[in-house]
């Protein structure tokens, strides 16, 4: 697993612009190197933040979007369409406006019609989607995904993997059902950790003054129980993306003073 980056940004605007246009980067480079790309979304402020600056890009028109896989880390389990979903957000930030191949888009389910409230058989049967897409090369139970997204809260949790809950303590599965999360809504489907860190690329995202103690906390040394963000790594990178509100809290001589 890789050792943390930090990029720090002026302000949330900057942050999700920069990051939109690396992420437009990755994604026409690994379209070019594997003819496909995979990205994992995240929900939250600043994950929407990054899709609604990409949807602003002129660069956007360098993607290949019908050749790029979306996922989700994860989900609030709520019913279709409902405005607090993850991916009802993230097709308003971004999804509807641009050419996507509906096929290479695989939300995490719905609570009501197939799974009714069973948060545990909606994460078994998008683990069971995800070890479908992995390839012999993959090695794995999960597509080796070219970026994923975390936000990082204001209690570090990512994804809906929260401080000493039993999600982040998850070894085996990659997908589970979260029952009484601490933010609403109590019910959700996430990632695990060993998902997680599949990802050839991991970006967290944090950025205002709510974020400075989440984002110390992790990089200082905490453990991935007590502070979920610190266990999200990549396999070959793992990059925090900040703005100067949420990196206030940590010494300067973590990041390099130009990305101030
Ligand atoms: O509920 C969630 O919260 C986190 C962080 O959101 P933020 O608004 O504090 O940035 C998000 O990453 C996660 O996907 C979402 O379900």
């Amino acid at each position: 697993m890789s050792a943390p980056q930090i990029v720090v940004h002026r302000d949330k605007e900057l942050m999700a612009e920069a990051a939109a246009a690396r992420l437009i980067t990755k994604i026409v480079d690994a379209q070019a190197a594997r003819g496909s790309a995979s990205v994992v979304l995240t929900g939250g402020r600043n994950g929407n933040g990054l899709l609604a600056a990409l949807a602003g890009a002129p660069a956007r028109d360098a993607v290949d979007w019908a050749r790029l896989d979306l996922w989700w880390g994860d989900e609030r389990f709520l019913p279709e369409g409902d405005p607090e979903r993850n991916v009802t957000q993230a097709r308003a930030a971004l999804l509807d406006a641009v050419p996507l191949d509906p096929a290479r888009v695989h939300p995490m389910p719905a609570s009501g019609g197939v799974y009714g409230s069973d948060a545990d058989a909606a994460a078994a049967a998008y683990a069971s989607s995800l070890a479908g897409a992995a390839r012999p090369e993959d090695h794995g139970a999960v597509p080796v995904f070219d970026v994923l997204l975390l936000g990082v809260g204001p209690d570090t949790h990512v994804a809906s993997l929260f401080p000493e809950h039993p999600g982040v303590r998850e070894t085996e599965r990659m997908v589970v059902g979260v029952h009484g999360a601490p933010k609403p809504p109590p019910t959700r489907v996430s990632l695990t950790l060993p998902a997680i860190r599949a990802a050839r690329e991991v970006w967290l995202l944090a950025a205002g003054a709510d974020k400075a103690s989440a984002v110390t906390i992790a990089l200082s040394g905490a453990g991935e129980i007590q502070a979920p963000a610190a266990g999200a790594r990549g396999r070959a990178r793992t990059l925090w993306l900040l703005d100067r509100a949420a990196a206030s809290g940590l010494p300067a001589q973590l990041y390099p003073p130009a990305s101030a």
